[in-house]
């Protein structure tokens, strides 16, 4: 019998960079040839296939792929029926969610949804704008739009409804925002019938657990280092209260070693700090899965 196979998609697009370096935290370590959409991992268990991620929720609900990675906007836009195993906040350039959001011409008399009637939006997201307009009672024509929806206002629409990440995109076409309609992460999501085999939820759920956990540990370091029994007070007094540090006895009497995870950020004032409260052979060191 042939070894059973998990079909993973991975997002082709905004998500691809920051997706195959958030699995190679996690250890999985795919090459992808250029112009082949399917990338090589060293797990016999795993067969990758890159996909744009406005489709992944169709073909991961017909059971294409077993499990797969894509935004909640285009689960809820395709309206697919999927196991959402785990929220992996991280996006095209930020560990933050993206919004949708309602734009207009900064100039535009339009100020609330309701300055929309009668008017014409051009957006990715098709339906979910329609909800959002029928939930306020507002009747305006929405069409598709392929991409570079910013250009469109105000010639070619009244109004836009476009995901931003860092704002720079609507900025750089002098678009103002009115209003937001969803916020959204990246999401791993399963097919039901391979959520219910038992070897394929556990793979998934093992993949979740080393994918999260890459997720915490991003912007936080280890640091470890001997202190004086004399000076622990001083020293775990300005150590701050991430988690519990870990004390640990050394065969010298006088002495203890320490070990802790902080935040990158804050380590080049950590350090010196240390040093004076009387820690000694501090040493810091990357670290690239944080699991609870
Ligand atoms: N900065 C970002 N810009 C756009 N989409 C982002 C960003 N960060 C995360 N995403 C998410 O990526 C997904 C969109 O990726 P997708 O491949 O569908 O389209 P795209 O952004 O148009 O890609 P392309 O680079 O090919 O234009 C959505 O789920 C969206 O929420
Ligand atoms: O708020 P920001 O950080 O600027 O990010 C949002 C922009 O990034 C994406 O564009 P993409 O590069 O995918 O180009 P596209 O318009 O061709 O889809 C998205 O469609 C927005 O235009
Ligand atoms: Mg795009």
């Amino acid at each position: 019998m042939s070894n059973p196979v998990l079909k993973l998609g991975l997002p082709k697009g905004s998500l691809q960079d920051s997706t195959l370096d958030l699995f190679a935290h996690a250890g999985f370590h795919f090459s992808v040839q250029s112009r082949s959409y399917f990338p090589s991992i060293d797990d016999d268990e795993l067969e990758a296939i890159l996909i744009r991620a406005q489709e992944m929720a169709h073909y991961v609900e017909l059971g294409a792929f077993d499990v797969g990675l894509t935004g909640k906007d285009w689960i809820i836009e395709t309206d697919a029926e999927v196991v959402e195993v785990a929220d992996l906040v991280y996006s095209k350039a930020s560990m933050r969610p993206v919004r949708w959001v309602l734009a207009v011409p900064e100039s535009s008399s339009i100020n609330s949804v309701k300055d929309l009637e009668g008017k014409h939006i051009a957006t990715e997201v098709v339906n979910i704008t329609k909800k959002y307009l029928a939930k306020h009672g507002v009747n305006a024509s929405v069409e598709f739009s392929w991409g570079a929806t910013e250009v469109k206002p105000p010639d070619l629409a009244d109004a836009i409804v476009e995901v931003t990440e860092t704002g720079s995109s609507l900025r750089a076409n002098k678009l103002r925002i009115v209003d937001t309609i969803l916020e959204s992460n990246t999401k791993l999501i399963a097919n039901k019938a391979s959520w219910n085999d038992p070897w394929k939820r556990e793979k998934i759920e093992s993949m979740a657990m080393l994918l999260q956990g890459a997720i915490n540990a991003q912007g936080k370091v280890g640091l470890k280092m001997n202190t004086p029994k004399a000076s622990l007070d001083a020293v775990l007094s300005i150590i701050p209260a991430l988690r519990q540090p870990t004390v640990s006895h050394l065969a010298d009497e006088g002495w203890v070693a320490l070990e802790v995870i902080v935040t990158e950020k804050i380590v080049r004032k950590l350090i010196p700090e240390l040093k004076r409260a009387g820690a000694e052979g501090i040493f810091e060191y990357d670290i690239n899965k944080l699991i609870d």
